[in-house]
This record gives structure tokens, sequence and C-alpha cells, in this order.
């Protein structure tokens, strides 16, 4: 095995690594964007780089994107309304209206295969459980209304989520489509206790070889499920100020960017349910669809998944003997609990897409982990149980992490631009000789070492534009305001700025505490990382000793000098000035006679300032 294979794979001298050990690729490209080398490999069970899957997410992309706007992939069942079964804590809701669902209730508009008769449990009551479960959940059966061969549910438990979700008579019907996941203004307390306790599952009791394996492994896809989330609620996220949607840079380097381990669990969830799919590739061709439209879904189908590859992840190493099927059995009832989980979130939209990717990973994994390779039988039991559900549920999480990735990359050519025009516009500051005005109105303060150094040199060198890095110039370089810069371009991957500029320690796959109570750290000695050039020797003039008389009396003569020029150009420049103060007072009237917000008027309330008062 490569040693860089080793390393990635968090393999050293046979210890296996728990995901915070595993040392960070070093960076090779002049950008640092999530620091991360793209041809190391994705993880310890992926022989996959993260280069090769942006090249196979590019190719899908299109295919996916038209899959889950079909009307067979845009529809997912769920129950809203269905109690917390954790905590006492059902009164909480969020009132924003970016948090609601639309259910479907047009059911006219439906296609045939969606009408409630064929849904079975929405309206037939006198189907008894079993068979509402068999019409309901065998997916072969949803293909064509017509055909509905019972298979039973007997056996051991296999699932990694609730499935009996999809039949429960409170459950609503939603079209994914017109529900975008996106930004809702969730958070707070209510959104730290879900992930708190979505970590705090990841605690394993049993001492089993493989353990640290499948440990990372259940972190890396909840870690990769919540940067997931981040970067979609940072790519679609509601500006205040035009009322537009779009990405946020800022926030998206703030939660996920400057978190390279964040950035790589959303590829490592990718090559888990990449491998899924390949995994029932040989069954889903052989599906039999009704119609001409539903050939489209197939094929589409087909040229999604003919791109994977076997290789992109090996399950195997996670419970690869007798003795790790206790682990198994841990995961899977710890899995499930992260499904369940998503009944106590209070916000409708976030949980509706909670739903649909913990059951998305969760088909992922009983594919994975209950398909054995060797026993044919068994592999095509597996997947005619599938439900409609699942599999619906399996595509649209595939297609959530594909649209992370592709908004990774889109930010990573928003940051380099950014980079770029930041590095100008200090350029031009330079230039223009007009740096501490900028700094003054910005109300700022920069650092003494960085002032000792700009002195030394009139012209921008490197020492300077590193000195930047310790300054908070976030508005001349147009960044948010409450970010320092070099955290903002990721020159600091240590701390983690929320949206409000809180610091909180990163967590970590043995760092769960820092979840539970975010720890709030001294601040560290400021620019220990910058190394300083020694200090240069500015010659000392020789003391004089002589206060002599002459020189007493010149000095006076200069200042009387100093005083008349003063008072001269006072009275010189009088008329000037106020013609200055009468045209700027009327420039304000005429301002809030046409109504331009008051920042405008007011230097020291810039519009990145006025932003922030009102978000
Ligand atoms: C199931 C669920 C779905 C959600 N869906 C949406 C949505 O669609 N739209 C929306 O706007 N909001 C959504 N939210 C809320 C969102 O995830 C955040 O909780 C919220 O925006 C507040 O963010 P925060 O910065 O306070 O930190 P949080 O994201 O709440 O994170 C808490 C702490 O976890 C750690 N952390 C953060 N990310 C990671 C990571 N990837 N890996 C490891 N540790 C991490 C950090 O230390 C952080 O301080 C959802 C929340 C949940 C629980």
């Amino acid at each position: 095995m490569k040693s860089e294979y080793l390393a990635a794979a968090g393999l050293a001298g046979g210890r296996v690594l728990a995901n915070s050990e595993i040392p960070q690729p070093e960076m090779q490209e002049i950008t640092n964007f999530c620091k991360m080398d793209k041809d190391s490999l994705v993880g310890s069970s992926c022989d996959v780089t993260f280069k090769e899957i942006n090249d196979i997410n590019h190719k899908i992309r299109p295919d996916l994107l038209s899959l889950v706007h079909s009307d067979f992939f845009k529809y997912f069942k769920l129950d809203l309304y269905k109690e917390c079964p954790f905590w006492n804590d059902n009164n909480g809701y969020c009132v924003n209206r970016a948090c609601a669902v639309d259910v479907v209730e047009d059911w006219d508009q439906l296609p045939a295969y969606w009408q409630p008769e064929v849904l079975g449990s929405l309206t037939n009551e006198s189907l008894s459980a079993d068979q509402a479960r068999d019409d309901e959940c065998s997916f072969l059966d949803q293909l064509c209304d017509n055909s509905r061969a019972k298979l039973s549910r007997q056996g051991p438990d296999i699932e990694y989520c609730d499935i009996e979700d999809f039949h429960n008579d409170q459950s609503v019907l939603v079209d994914l489509t017109a529900n975008p996941e996106r930004f809702t203004g969730y958070g707070g307390e209510q959104s730290s206790q879900i992930w708190s306790s979505i970590y705090r599952e990841n605690c394993f009791t049993l001492n089993e070889t493989g353990q640290c394996l499948a440990k990372d492994a259940f972190y890396r896809l909840v870690s990769g499920l919540h940067a997931s989330i981040g970067t979609h609620l940072s790519n679609d996220h509601l500006n205040t100020e035009t009322a537009k949607w779009g990405p946020n840079l800022e926030l998206f380097m703030a939660r996920v960017g400057n978190f390279p381990e964040r950035v790589a669990n959303i590829y490592f969830n990718y090559a888990v349910v990449a491998k899924a799919l390949w995994k029932i590739q040989p069954y889903l061709s052989h599906l039999e669809f009704c119609n001409a439209y539903h050939e489209d879904v197939k094929s589409m189908i087909t040229s999604v998944v003919s791109n994977l590859d076997s290789k992109i992840f090996n399950e195997d190493v996670l419970f690869h003997d007798d003795i790790s099927s206790k682990l198994k059995n841990d995961f899977r009832s710890r899995f499930k609990n992260v499904t369940k989980i998503m009944d106590c979130v209070h916000c409708d939209r976030c949980r509706l897409w909670g739903k649909v990717q913990t059951t998305g990973y969760a088909t992922s994994l009983k594919i994975l982990f209950e398909i054995d390779t060797d026993d044919e039988e068994a592999k095509q039991t597996v997947v005619d149980k599938l439900t409609k559900y699942e599999l619906i549920a399996l595509f649209n999480t595939f297609d959530r992490l594909s649209k992370s990735i592709e908004s990774i990359n889109n930010f990573e050519k928003m940051y380099n631009d950014k980079l770029l025009t930041a590095g100008d516009r200090i350029l031009a500051l330079f230039k223009a000789n007009n740096f501490f005005r900028i700094l003054g109105n910005a109300g700022k303060s920069i650092s003494s070492s960085f002032i000792n150094r700009s002195n030394d040199s009139s012209a921008p060198n490197i020492d300077v534009l590193e000195g930047l890095k310790d300054m908070n110039i976030s508005e001349a370089i147009g960044l948010n305001d409450e970010m320092n810069v070099s955290e903002a371009m990721g020159l600091n991957d240590e701390k983690n700025v929320s949206e409000t500029g809180d610091v909180n320690e990163v967590s970590d796959a043995s760092n769960i505490e820092s979840i539970q109570a975010p720890e709030t750290k001294a601040p560290e000695p400021k620019f220990q990382d910058v190394k300083l050039p020694p200090p240069k020797k500015v010659p000392t003039k020789p003391v004089e000793n002589e206060n002599s008389i002459s020189k007493a009396w010149h000095t006076e003569i200069d200042n009387v000098k100093s005083a008349l020029v003063f008072i001269f150009k006072s009275y010189f420049g009088l008329p000037r000035n106020l013609a200055r103060m009468a045209l700027y007072k009327l420039n304000s009237l005429w301002n809030s006679f046409v109504g331009v917000p008051s920042y405008v008027n007011d230097q020291d309330h810039s519009p990145a300032t006025y932003q922030l008062t009102i978000q």
C-alpha cells in the first residue's frame, strides 16, 4: 500500500487513527481554500481522490438533477407532526416562513402511481397493518400500480431507519422540488441540542476490533451531513439587503470552508452513497417500468450509476468478521436513533430534508452492510424489499451531496476571486497612500508589530502583506465585518467563527463535548504564527548636551511663525470651509428628502456596518 494511502487511511504502524488524528495533507496549491490536497484519498476506506470525485460529479450532475426532478423521485412522504421520542420538547416551533413545508394538496395533478388509492395507507384503512406495509413498502410493486406481489418483511432487523413512518396515517406527501433545502434561519439552542444529541450517538461502548474505524465512519457520516446542510444554507442564503437568495461566501467559510475535515466528510459521504448505488446497479437495470416516461427515468438512473466505481468505498473493512457483528448491531441502532432525532427538529423544512437525508444514509448503510456479496439470493431479497421512499431518499441524498460538491467548487472560485480582488485592493491602498485613512474610517486598530514593519518599508512587501492577515481589514476587502480576515481567508483553521462572530473550538470525533457546551477559550497571544524579521537597528543620534540660548531663541521664533501661518490660513480658508459645510448640509437634506438611507451621509456608518445592524 502506498504511504500516501496509509497516511490518508489513518493507519500508522498498525494502529488505527481516529479521524481527528489523521494528519492533514500538505497544501500544494496557491490557494489555501479548504487547505486540502485534491490528489489525496478521501479516506481510509476510499480508493478515490477528491479530484476524481469532482470529475465523476461533474459528469453525472445534469442527469442526477433531472432524475430528482422527475415525477417519480420528487415526492416524499413523512409525518411532520410526529412527537420527539427522546425528550419532552414538543411545544417549540419555527415561525419563519422559510421553515414551512408546502404539502401536496392538489392530488389531481399527480401521476396515477401517486394517487391515494395506490399509496394505500393514506386512505385505505381497511387494510391490515401488514398488508398496508407490503403495499406501501415494496418498491418493485410500486413501479406499476397493477402488480402487487406481497413480500414478507419477516427476518432479522436490517433497518437503519424507521420505515414505519412511510405508512403512517398522519404522513403527508411533499414535493421536494417545491421545498428546496436552504437557509431557514433555524438555529440557536434548539438546533444545537439536536446536533449534540446526534454526535452523542457516536459513543460506542463495545471494545471490539475495528471499533475505531466504525466510530470514525459514524462520525464522518454525521459530520458530513452537518457540513452538507451548512453548505446548502450558505449557498442558498437570503441577503436581507437585496431580498435575493444566493451564495454567501463568508458564511460558507465560517461554517464549512475553514474546516478541511468537514469538507472531506462531505466527500466521504458521497463515496458511501455512491457505493451503495453501485452495489444495487444490477437490480436497478432489471426493474420493469410501465411506460415510456418511466423508461426515461430508467435511462437516467443507468447513466448516473454507470459512472460509479466499486473502488469508491470499501465497506468490507468496517465490519469484516464475526466479532464485529455486535458492533454492527450497535452501529445500526445508533444510526436509527439519528433518524428518529429528526422528529425533534422544530423547523419543518429542516425536518423534511433531515428525514430525507438520514433515510438516504440509512438505506445506503443497509445496502452496504446487510447485503452479503456472496449470497445472490440474500442480495436480491434486500433489494426487492426496498421501499420506493428509501429509493427516493437514496437518490435525493446523493443529489444533495452532489450539489454540495458543486457548491464547494463554486465557493472555491468565489474565494479565489475575492482573494485576487482583495490583493489588488490592498496593493492599491499602498499605492494611493491612503492606508491609514481607510483604517480610520473602518475604526479598526492595527497591530503594533505590523506598524513597526510597515514603517520600515514604504513599498508593499511580503512582510507587510503577511501583517495584513493579523488585522481586521474586512471593510477594505469587503468581507463580513465581524470576521477576522485571517479566518475568512482560511489562514487559521483552528477556530470556528459563527455567524454572530462567536469563536468556538472546532469539534471532532473525540471532542463531542465542545458541541454540548461550546467552550470559549481565552484568546491566544496573537501573531505567534508570524515569523517576524529581526528588528532593524535604527542609528541612534548623538545626545546633545548643549542647550544654548540661540537654539531656544530659534525654536521660539519657529513657533511664532507656525502660529501666524496657522491663523493666516484659517482666515484664508474660512469662506471655502463655510461653502463646504453648506454643501454638505444641503446634500444631507436632499438625501433625506429623496429617501436615501442615513448611512450614506455618515462616514462612521458604512453600508457594511448598516448591514450588520439590521441583521
Ligand atoms: C437536522 C437539521 C437540519 C437543519 N436544516 C437546516 C436547513 O435546511 N436550513 C437552515 O438554515 N438551517 C438548518 N439547520 C440548522 C443549522 O444546521 C444550524 O444548526 C444553525 O444554522 C445554527 O448554526 P451554528 O453556527 O450555531 O452551529 P451548528 O451548525 O448548530 O453547529 C453546532 C456546533 O457543531 C460544530 N460543527 C458544526 N459543523 C460541524 C461539522 N460539519 N462537523 C463537526 N462539527 C460541526 C461546531 O462546533 C458548532 O459550533 C438544521 C439543523 C438540524 C439539526
